[in-house]
């Protein structure tokens, strides 16, 4: 008798085996899939945390937040809480979207507009570019003004729309940003993310909510890079930038451009110098000398190539969030609808500055004083990591447009930030010897 061949048989036997070794893989994984989905979902709803990789993360607080979403997009207390935030308690207040609520400028912005009757809505991922627990401090100053910040990225297209569908917002305060000229060499993808990707997606959601709103955003005066005439106005170049901060924030001026030429949204950018104050950014100059000053540390201060001392135009934080909010006042409306421009829509940009440059050695010294410790100095010649040697704002586009004046000189407004400083990290100040001791 002729058995089948073997190769038949085998076929046979090995088919009949994958048939049932697929219908049990495919029910395992059906399963599995459905428990890593309710794992996930469980984690990222009551663990809905910031990316802690030291950069804007969006990728990963993109999933976060599209699953937080899910959760609080059914939740009603989550959109009660937004709307409750975002309601102006005066007459013919604005609604406003703050994003980088939890920033340094965000912060004191949000604030401001609250104080004086607009609903204010947050936004931010908290990421860890610099100490997420000073956002979070922030973040509970700003809840005891009842201003909430919804945790989630710009990227986030899905979050955004939402918030757009509960709320007519009247006006986005865009200040959510990577910041930092020098740490664009350690991590450029993270500027590219949030200064370019994140503004495009941003403006994508603007350009066809219902009403669209008006749109007033931070540049930098880092626009003006490598420009020599001075003080730095408006027209003058900014197609020489020296970081690629300072380009990705030049590429945002083109991007608004482009959005208010096809979509008719009224934009608005401002040009910030060197905004320093109480809760201010640790990663900046002012916070970190004092810090080190304070721990007995060395601080690097750095001159010109040609031996000359770098200055800066620092501008109080006070003065900064007047101009903001004067902006925010006479930016006009929108013109677009359904994602359409119907009629030519307003588009600006502003220098806020202090008009008054003073140099990294004066900046020092102003510190010693204040802290009443000397400052281990290293005169050091300027890396090239982006810096330019000096800004100097002319504001006076910003005066005619909306009173902006700044009055704080650099002695004031540091001593109001050595205040908060040593308030904030809990310093007791030591009469003689100075204020010592460590945060
Ligand atoms: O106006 C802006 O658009 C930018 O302002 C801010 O950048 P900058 O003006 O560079 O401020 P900041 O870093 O505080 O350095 C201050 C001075 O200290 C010098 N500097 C710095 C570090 C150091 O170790 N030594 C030193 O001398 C340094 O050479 C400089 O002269 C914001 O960070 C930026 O996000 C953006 O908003």
């Amino acid at each position: 008798m002729a058995s089948p061949p073997a190769t038949s048989k085998t076929t046979n036997l090995e088919g009949y085996n994958t048939t049932k070794f697929l219908a049990a893989s495919t029910k395992l994984l059906f399963r599995l899939t459905l428990l890593v989905a309710l794992v996930l979902s469980f984690f990222f709803t009551f663990n809905n945390r910031p990316v802690s990789n030291g950069t804007t993360g969006s990728h990963r607080v993109l999933t976060t937040t599209h699953l937080s979403y899910a959760f609080y997009g059914s939740a009603a207390s989550w959109e009660k809480e937004v709307r409750r935030s975002s309601t102006p308690r005066r007459v013919n207040g604005f609604s406003v979207l703050v994003t980088g609520a939890g920033g340094f400028v965000g912060t004191h912005c949000s604030l401001a507009l609250k104080k004086r009757g607009d609903g204010v809505l947050g936004l931010d991922n908290f990421n860890s570019y610099y100490d997420p627990s000073l956002k979070r401090a922030r973040q509970k100053l700003l809840k005891q003004h009842e201003i909430f910040i919804v945790e989630g990225d710009l990227n986030d297209g899905v979050l955004l729309s939402k918030l757009f569908d509960i709320v007519p917002f009247t006006h986005v305060l865009h200040l959510a940003a990577q910041a930092g000229v020098r740490y664009a060499m350690q991590n450029p993808q993270s500027y590219v993310r949030s200064n370019i990707a994140g503004f495009v997606n941003l403006l994508e959601v603007a350009k066809t909510a219902d009403p669209q709103p008006s749109i007033v955003w931070a540049s930098s005066s880092s626009v003006y890079g490598l420009n020599t005439e001075n003080p730095f106005s408006e027209s003058h170049r900014t197609d020489q930038p020296a970081s690629l901060y300072a380009a990705t924030k030049k590429a945002g001026e083109e991007i608004a451009h482009v959005y208010n030429h096809i979509y008719g949204l009224a934009i608005t950018g401002l040009r910030f110098f060197t905004v320093y104050g109480p809760w201010g950014r640790p990663d900046m100059a002012y916070f970190f000398f004092t810090k080190d000053i304070l721990l007995g540390k060395p601080i690097n201060v750095y001159r010109t190539h040609d031996g000359k001392e770098v200055a800066r135009d620092f501008t109080y934080i006070d003065d900064v969030v007047k101009g903001c909010l004067g902006a925010v006042d006479t930016v006009e409306k929108s013109t677009g609808k359904g994602g359409k421009k119907q009629a030519p829509a307003q588009l600006r940009i502003y220098n806020l500055g202090n008009t008054s440059p003073v140099s990294v050695d004066k900046l020092v010294s102003i510190l010693e004083t204040l802290l009443k410790v000397k400052a281990k100095k290293h005169i050091i010649k300027m890396p090239r990591n982006g810096d330019v040697p000096f800004t100097h704002a002319n504001v006076s586009l910003a005066y005619k447009d909306f009173g902006y004046k700044p009055v704080t000189d650099l002695s004031t407004g540091l001593k109001k930030f050595v205040k908060w400083y040593v308030s904030y990290n809990g310093i007791k100040p030591r009469v003689r010897k100075g204020i010592t001791g460590s945060n």
